[in-house]
């Protein structure tokens, strides 16, 4: 499992940045982001994100990303029926499917999030799998979504009434690259992304389920931000739209490239969207615009002239 802690921060210019020359890593490749419906019934949320990644591969897809609790609705309620223990692995089958089909496809899998039984807590986890199978790395949600004050039209919501935060920030190394991991609300946090830009990341995965309020507002301009002030591609997962749930899920996943721009995306129904990523346009926007070796770290910070 690969730990940001492991990695060391590279004071080099993008132009120069090594990992953008790696000839072990592929450069131009597809992924498939599978919005999928989420019912209340595990088994079938299992089957059909089995079904759907392996209709991602057929497409080509060789980086798969899935949504935020894809195995489970999307309630405080029903997390800790749903929870899983990777200790434990015969009665985790979410978990199990997905290094399973990882490996009969020999594809990387983001496996966007399940809630996770550790220790008599639980958290909001996303699982990475290798080719062979392998879990290659492992996030838990850092920044729980309690609302504060709900808009208006929205309910109430408060992570934390049932799920712990995580405390680590995730980059996994991959065939596919340095891929950064965080979980919907972890979106919102700038630092996060800016901190896996820092230790070389060519992507951040957010697998998210918004709600109407905030992903009409904010999902897509989220994206694009962390994308252009970080210069990478950012791809996210929702689950598609089930508009008698109580929390209702905007959809809309997406993938964003290094200068901001929608390479693709989708509307609110389930769906697999195929997409190609290319490094190359990376590298790009760094030599275009080269906002590394132009930050000013030196004045970023508030002097009081007064005293
Ligand atoms: N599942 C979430 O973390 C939702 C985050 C969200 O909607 C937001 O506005 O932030």
């Amino acid at each position: 499992m690969a730990s940001i802690s492991k990695r060391t921060a590279s004071a080099q210019s993008f132009v120069s940045d090594p990992l953008l020359q790696m000839p072990k890593i592929t450069q131009k490749f597809k992924i498939g982001i599978c919005q999928l419906k989420v019912t209340t019934e595990k088994n079938v949320n299992i089957l059909n994100a089995h079904n759907l990644i392996q209709v991602a591969a057929e497409q080509g897809a060789s980086l798969i990303l899935l949504p935020e609790m894809w195995n489970c609705p999307y309630s405080t309620d029903m997390f800790p029926k749903f929870a899983e223990d990777f200790n434990d692995i015969d009665s985790a089958p979410s978990f199990l499917m997905l290094s399973e089909v990882a490996s009969s496809l020999g594809v990387t899998i983001i496996g966007g999030s399940i809630p996770e039984k550790d220790a008599g807590q639980l958290y909001n986890t996303c699982t990475v799998f290798g080719p062979k199978g392998e879990l290659k790395a492992k996030h838990r949600k850092i920044h729980l979504f309690d609302m504060g004050k709900p808009l208006p039209g929205e309910v109430q919501f408060k992570e934390s009434d049932s799920i712990s935060a995580g405390d680590k920030p995730t980059v996994v190394d991959t065939d596919f690259g340095c891929i950064g991991i965080g979980i919907c609300h972890d979106i919102r946090f700038p630092e996060l992304a800016m901190s896996y830009s820092a230790r070389g990341a060519h992507l951040i995965c957010y697998p998210g389920a918004f709600n109407m309020s905030t992903g009409a507002a904010l999902w897509e301009l989220e994206q694009r931000t962390r994308a252009v002030d970080n210069q990478l591609y950012v791809a996210s997962c929702s689950p598609s739209r089930d508009s008698a749930s109580s929390y209702i899920i905007w959809g809309h996943s997406t993938l964003v490239g290094p200068m901001g721009e929608i390479i693709a995306t989708t509307g609110h129904e389930e769906a697999v969207l195929i997409a190609d990523i290319d490094y190359a346009a990376i590298q790009l926007a760094r030599e275009s615009f080269p906002l590394k070796s132009q930050r000013r770290d030196d004045i970023y910070q508030f002097v009081d002239l007064l005293g």
